[in-house]
């Protein structure tokens, strides 16, 4: 694989200009819906790449730990896609965007209760239900330690969201339970929807969410450890399901503008790959009505006008 064609001096100066070209938008909200991330201070930003060689280029609140809420889908899906395959996970999951809200129970009614996709919560859900393990302990651990070994650091549940999230998520609840009606989740619902609240709430910074997705631009390789962590085999069809439904009714604005495969969570994370090059991460808490967050949108779409990222170019 070819490395490194980022001229990372370069890549320095462009992702200082895009934390002050976003920095004074103050537009957006946190999420309100889970209590805890109302509290998180609105005003942290940060940026970060990690190139596929492991250099690592950051500025503004690279080291505050958020909730990594739904970038967690990526990395369930990847460890999902290594245990069952390719083909079961677009057979039982799929890979079409909703066009609806990533929590929408009329999309998974439309479909029979198929959720289309890995990255809205329903699809995930499914996806955590497919982890093959003894038990849930066991599953729970492989989903920490897989993450883990993707961002290359002992990750760790943020108890107080964590919390917060389950005591308030019966939505989600009810999504476990229809899709189970359908025969769409293949484990015990509660279990499921728990074990998706609790990889919602693992705690990640702006800089190990740019390792982990260095990881997936790195062939797989934790470009920092050093350690395969997952098959390239399946990280064409893991960017494929990204830039379909990566930042849910947003993800066509994000492929046209900024073209490349993205991830974005309510805790103010977002995520996107250039395959065989790099990741850059964003944290700014304050979403857009989507639930994206607005600086994290803005500064990678100027770091890949400047840098022409665009896969489609
Ligand atoms: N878009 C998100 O980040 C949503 C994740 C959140 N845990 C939820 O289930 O609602």
């Amino acid at each position: 694989m070819q490395k490194n064609i980022i001229d990372t001096k370069k890549l320095e100066t462009v992702l200082k200009q895009a934390y002050s070209a976003a920095e004074s938008d103050q537009s957006g909200a946190n999420a309100s819906y889970i209590p805890a991330l109302a509290k998180v201070p609105s005003n942290l930003f940060g940026l970060t790449a990690v190139t596929s060689d492991g250099t690592v280029i950051e500025t503004g609140d690279t080291s505050y730990p958020f909730a990594i809420e739904s970038i967690s889908k990526v990395f369930s899906m990847a460890l999902v896609m290594e245990a069952v395959g390719a083909q079961e996970m677009l057979k039982k999951v799929g890979a079409d965007p909703t066009g609806l809200p990533f929590n929408s129970v009329m999309a998974l009614e439309l479909h029979r209760g198929k959720p289309l996709s890995p990255l809205v919560n329903a699809g995930a859900m499914a996806t955590v239900s497919l982890l093959p393990a003894a038990n849930s302990d066991e599953k729970w651990q492989k989903i920490l330690d897989g993450y883990s070994q993707f961002a290359g650091h002992t990750l760790e549940v943020m108890n107080a969201v964590y919390t917060s999230e389950a005591a308030t998520n019966s939505h989600n609840k009810g999504i476990a339970w229809l899709m189970s009606s359908y025969g769409t989740l293949y484990d015990d619902p509660d279990i499921t929807c728990d074990i998706y609240t609790r990889q919602c709430s693992i705690a990640i910074t702006c800089k190990n969410l740019a390792v982990m997705g260095a990881t997936l631009a790195n062939g797989g390789v934790n470009p920092i450890t050093e350690k395969a962590v997952i098959n390239p085999e399946f990280l064409p069809h893991i960017f494929a399901e990204m830039t379909m439904e990566g930042l849910y009714g947003a993800s066509g604005d994000f492929a046209y503008t900024v073209g490349l495969p993205g991830k974005s969570g309510v805790g103010g994370g977002l995520l996107a790959v250039v395959p065989g090059q790099l990741a850059l991460s964003a944290f700014s808490p304050r979403l857009d009505p989507i639930g994206n967050s607005v600086r994290g949108q803005k500064a990678l779409r100027f770091i890949s006008d400047a840098l022409d990222l665009s896969l489609y170019r």
